[in-house]
């Protein structure tokens, strides 16, 4: 169906390894949360989980299939990447931003078939823009642009989806519909986030890196530790349970009761990464 692997994958530029081993996994169906500080590597690995990237050393997977063999178009049928502050022509309208999902399916000059119409149709509704589809490109809100990619991506019926930063723009209620959304889909997604809330409540698996490392993997309540929390963000945390509906709850601390000399947060050592380090 859509399980997305890596195996000791490393990346450098200019000498630098911004990624550095990475193994992890993406299981059939669910939402992997990939957490981080700024520039520890979400993005980065989310370009060559994309294929837009070739890693220098380890290998992606999608099922049994090495990323390297996939041809272009074979893994444009499959997956679908939402990249953050993507830009669009400014004359397209919203509809045909989304019409692009279908591109992989049809020959360069067909026309839409009823199919690729009825889908268009279908990701506009979901992502609440049937209404702003003739929208020009260039009228819409930061929100609205996030939300139309989307939908571009879900007119591609992929299998797997990968998004970065998907609810940046977004005001509460659409970050909660748009991970309602990915949730209820039987799609793989592997979702960049900062929000540790949201990544409690909605993903199945959490991914935290730091430094171009995994340092912890694993179900949300074994990575958003307070110790963890604190070592990889030098934020100090209370984790507990939402009375109403149970969810993993992250209460930050004011800076008074915070550790002195935890910010920036150094690399953690493995005793102190505790859950499973890569799954
Ligand atoms: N092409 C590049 N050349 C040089 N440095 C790069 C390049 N791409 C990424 N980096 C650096 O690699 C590090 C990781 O960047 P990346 O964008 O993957 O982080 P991130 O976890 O997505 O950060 P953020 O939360 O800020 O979006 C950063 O220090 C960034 O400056």
């Amino acid at each position: 169906m859509g399980r997305i692997t890596t195996t000791r994958l490393s990346w450098s530029v200019k000498g630098q390894r911004l990624l550095d081993g990475i193994d992890m996994a993406a299981h059939d169906g669910k939402v992997t949360g990939l957490l981080g500080p700024n520039g520890s590597g979400k993005s980065t690995l989310l370009r060559l989980l994309a294929g837009l990237r070739r890693p220098d050393t380890g290998t992606v997977r999608y099922d049994d299939s090495d990323l390297a063999d996939l041809g272009r178009r074979v893994l444009a049928r499959r997956l679908a990447v939402v990249e953050q502050d993507v830009t669009a022509h400014h004359h397209v309208t919203v509809r045909q931003v989304v019409e692009l999902g279908r591109t992989p399916f049809r020959g360069r000059f067909d026309a839409l078939g009823e199919h690729d119409r009825r889908t268009v149709e279908a990701a506009l509704e979901r992502t609440d823009l049937t209404d702003r589809q003739d929208r020009s490109w260039h009228t819409l809100s930061g929100g609205e642009r996030q939300r139309a990619q989307l939908a571009r991506a879900l007119a591609q019926e992929p299998r797997e989806i990968l998004l970065d930063e998907p609810t940046n723009h977004l005001d509460i209620r659409h970050q909660f519909d748009l991970l309602d959304l990915l949730t209820s889909l039987d799609v793989t997604c592997v979702v960049a986030l900062h929000d540790l809330n949201l990544a409690a409540r909605y993903c199945d698996h959490l991914v935290l890196l730091q430094h171009g490392t995994v340092v912890a993997a694993g179900a949300p309540d074994s990575v958003l530790t307070p110790e963890l929390i604190r070592s990889v963000y030098g934020v100090e945390v209370l984790v507990d349970r939402e009375p109403a509906t149970g969810a993993l709850r992250i209460t930050y601390l004011p800076t008074a009761a915070r550790p002195a000399a935890a910010v920036g947060g150094g690399r953690p050592s493995r005793s102190e990464s505790g859950p499973q380090r890569f799954s």
